[in-house]
């Protein structure tokens, strides 16, 4: 279809006027006063029908200027029978266009944690979630968490056959705790296929933020759309090793100032998001040395390749290129379950040390592994490049590139610390001469002190010698898009310049 397809129905004293492009919806209705006009992508309409009482019915997210968020829209108009064969034949062309390559009417595990952050959940849900889902007529199973591992053991039993995707209505502690479900399920290769995705409803929404971007990241609306319509992404998972037991991680592990901060402010809580900031004040004013020794196995090294490969990888996955419906997770092998993969034997104990960013091939020990132990500030690993709205800890992130990002901020002075803390939301501090970046496929820390913190994907840890591995491309997301929707280039490069 390249030739816009048009539909004008008069309704009593009103005329409506549609018209699809191969990328857009435009609507002008003089009888309405909310929203005469739209114009929105057709990746934004969530439903268009005739009914058999001859009301051609379209449902639409659509905003009402460019940076407002995404509203909800219902439309119907009365039609006189000789509108119909016209309207039958522009909803199926409506329809076509707006569901490319995905399936209709999802079938939802839906878990909604009432007790999320602020509190705002299950009026999130029942507002504005739910009447996306059922105007998408989705098939919907919904459970409101109602204790701590309720969602883990849901995600353990999730009976794989009946559904299309779980969809956690929570911060990202929910999600952390599905995937450790999918974990110790009978069959978790298989329930790992199952596409997971976030409506951001807690204090922290980081991987809301990676996959709608930093304009959707805190939309609801766009976040339920996502669940009805995104593009299964491949991401990595870590297992997080400390003494025999086994922990998934999607998102990050820290130590040191940041960890601090994170953990130590709990009783801040009523700060919001700024008990995050007095944290990082008192830990910059303390400046205390994060007492660990880290072992790496180092991939790549150089900030500027990196970066370079981000674009690359980027310019790959076109934009909303023809869209797969999620592996469903009943065309994996039925018969044969297969096993997590197995862990990995732990590096040697004592490993060559060496001076980033000297590092040579020659520094490692024969299986790649290098030791760091220069005084450091904090160590942060991860994956997705917001680790939340504030905080771009991982600018260069890619979903499924089977490695793992590693900040290690050396010790420096107080005045950098803060600039570091300044230009975090737009992650400029990569850019640090004392913030060393690398990527690696495993890495273990030593504490060799007692007093210090530790968090996996924001929840506390013993602080205790851990080791992390990945599995690449372990875990399903969805996305608008199929990476994440985040910007990032070399310093003083204008948005959009080659
Ligand atoms: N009904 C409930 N009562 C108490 N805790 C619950 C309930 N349901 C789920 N939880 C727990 O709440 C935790 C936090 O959930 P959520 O994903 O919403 O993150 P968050 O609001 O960003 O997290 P946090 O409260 O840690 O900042 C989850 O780990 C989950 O175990």
């Amino acid at each position: 279809m390249d030739a816009p397809i048009s539909l004008s129905v008069a309704s009593g004293h009103h005329i409506s006027t549609f018209s699809l492009t191969p990328t857009s919806l435009l609507v002008s209705r003089t009888g309405d006063k909310k929203w005469p006009q739209i114009e929105t992508d057709v990746y934004n309409v969530i439903w268009a029908e005739l009914t058999d009482n001859n009301v051609l019915e379209i449902s639409l997210l659509a905003r009402k200027k460019k940076s407002a968020p995404l509203s909800f829209v219902q439309i119907n108009v009365n039609l006189h029978d000789k509108d119909k064969v016209a309207a039958n034949a522009f909803t199926d062309a409506l329809m076509s266009a707006a569901y490319t390559g995905v399936k209709r009417q999802r079938r939802l595990k839906v878990l909604v944690n009432p007790k999320s952050g602020p509190g705002n959940a299950v009026q999130h849900y029942i507002k504005q979630v739910e009447p996306i889902f059922r105007a998408a007529r989705c098939l919907i199973d919904t459970t409101f968490t109602t204790h701590v591992k309720h969602g883990l053991d849901i995600a353990k039993e999730l009976p794989l056959d009946d559904f299309d995707v779980v969809v956690t209505v929570s911060g990202d502690g929910l999600v952390h705790e599905v995937l450790n479900g999918f974990a110790a399920h009978a069959d978790p290769t298989r329930a790992f296929r199952t596409p997971l995705t976030p409506v951001p409803s807690g204090s922290g929404n980081g991987l809301a933020v990676n996959l709608l971007g930093v304009q959707d990241g805190y939309d609801v609306a766009a976040a339920a759309l996502n669940a009805v319509k995104g593009l299964p992404m491949s991401v990595d998972l870590f297992s997080v090793t400390q003494k025999d037991r086994r922990v998934f991680s999607f998102m990050s592990q820290v130590v040191g100032l940041l960890a601090d901060l994170d953990l130590r402010t709990e009783r801040l809580r009523f700060m919001g998001s700024n008990r995050f900031i007095l944290g990082y004040l008192h830990g910059v004013i303390v400046k205390r040395r994060c007492p660990v020794k880290l072992s790496i196995k180092v991939a790549e090294a150089d900030k500027h390749r990196m970066v370079h490969n981000l674009h690359n990888s980027r310019s790959k996955t076109t934009l909303r290129s023809p869209r797969a419906e999620p592996p469903s997770p009943d065309s994996g092998p039925a018969t044969s379950k297969s096993p997590l993969p197995p862990m990995s034997p732990l590096p040697p104990l004592s490993l060559p040390s060496a001076t980033l960013p000297e590092l040579q091939h020659t520094d490692a020990d024969a299986d790649g592994w290098i030791a760091f132990d220069k005084p450091l500030v904090y160590m942060y690993a991860g994956k997705g490049p917001y680790v939340s709205r504030d905080l771009m800890q991982f600018p260069v992130s890619l979903p499924d590139d089977g490695l793992i990002d590693i900040v290690i901020q050396e010790m420096t002075s107080r005045r950098v610390l803060l600039h570091g803390m300044e230009v975090a939301h737009k992650g400029e501090q990569y850019w640090l001469e004392s913030q060393r970046y690398l990527k690696a496929q495993a890495y273990r820390v030593e504490p060799y002190s007692k007093k210090g913190c530790l968090a996996v994907d924001g929840e506390a840890y013993p602080f205790e010698a851990f080791q992390v591995e990945v599995h690449q491309g372990l875990a399903t997301l969805l996305s608008p898009c199929g990476f994440y929707k985040v910007e990032f280039d070399f310093p003083g490069k204008k948005k959009g310049a080659p």
